[in-house]
């Protein structure tokens, strides 16, 4: 009998800034403007939740005062990746946090009809086997997109990998844990489920398009 691996179980995050920023969010009347920024802020904060296992060492410093035993990181280096074009509004956020780590880009869309994901783009780094990676992208829906690029990414040799993403349907995280067991979700929230057309609801409508204003 073959042994299944037991899926990470997704972490959503429950403090008060990010619900109170993902309401401001979701709702409709907030400007392009006011979602990237949103979409930045939160993104700091799902940076820090998704870098938690992180690995330090012991790093003695002078403070004005005296020296003392710091820590500073020393595992694999990170490499983030994009999910275009929607993951590049989160993609801000973790490099202000991470200014240091490398970037690749994944261009993907959903097929309308079909909800099939479609790529269109991938550029990685040459040495990103080398590294451990956090994929973004606004929405996990049908998880179709997400699955795509962690396959991409995994072929090209990564072995650790989070995958962030703002909201998430059920769908979408029964779908990657299926495909991916591996691969922690790391998220603001698990909304309801998907509408017809494939879109999360509540949801907060086409993460893209409120972040460049293309409707
Ligand atoms: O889980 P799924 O059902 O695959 O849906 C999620 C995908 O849909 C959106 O991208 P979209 O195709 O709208 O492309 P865009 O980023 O260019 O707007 C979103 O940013 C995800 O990539
Ligand atoms: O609700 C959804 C689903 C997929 N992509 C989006 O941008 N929004
Ligand atoms: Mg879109």
């Amino acid at each position: 009998m073959s042994e299944k691996t037991l899926p990470i179980p997704p972490v959503v995050l429950d403090h008060p800034l990010v619900l109170h920023k993902l309401t401001r969010l979701r709702q409709a009347s907030t400007s392009t403007a006011g979602f990237r920024r949103l979409t930045r802020e939160l993104s700091l904060l799902m940076c820090y939740e998704a870098t938690r296992d992180l690995v330090t060492e012991p790093v003695e410093i002078q403070t004005p005062l005296e020296k003392m035993e710091g820590q500073e990181l020393s595992g694999k280096k990170l490499c983030f990746i994009s999910i275009l074009r929607a993951g590049n509004g989160i993609l801000d956020g973790m490099l202000d946090l991470i200014p240091a780590a490398r970037v690749g880009h994944i261009g993907l869309y959903r097929d309308h009809d079909t909800l099939e994901a479609i790529e269109y783009y991938m550029k990685l780094p040459d040495d990103v086997a080398d590294r451990d990676c956090i994929v973004v992208d606004p929405m996990l829906a049908t998880g179709h997109s997400a699955a795509a690029a962690l396959d991409r990414v995994k072929a090209a040799g990564v072995k650790k990998i989070v995958f962030v993403c703002l909201l998430a349907a059920p769908e979408g995280v029964a779908w990657l844990n299926e495909k991916h067991p591996d691969v922690k979700i790391v998220t603001c929230a698990i909304d309801r489920g998907l509408d017809e057309k494939g879109y999360i609801r509540p949801g907060l409508g086409d993460a893209g398009d409120r972040l460049f204003g293309t409707r």
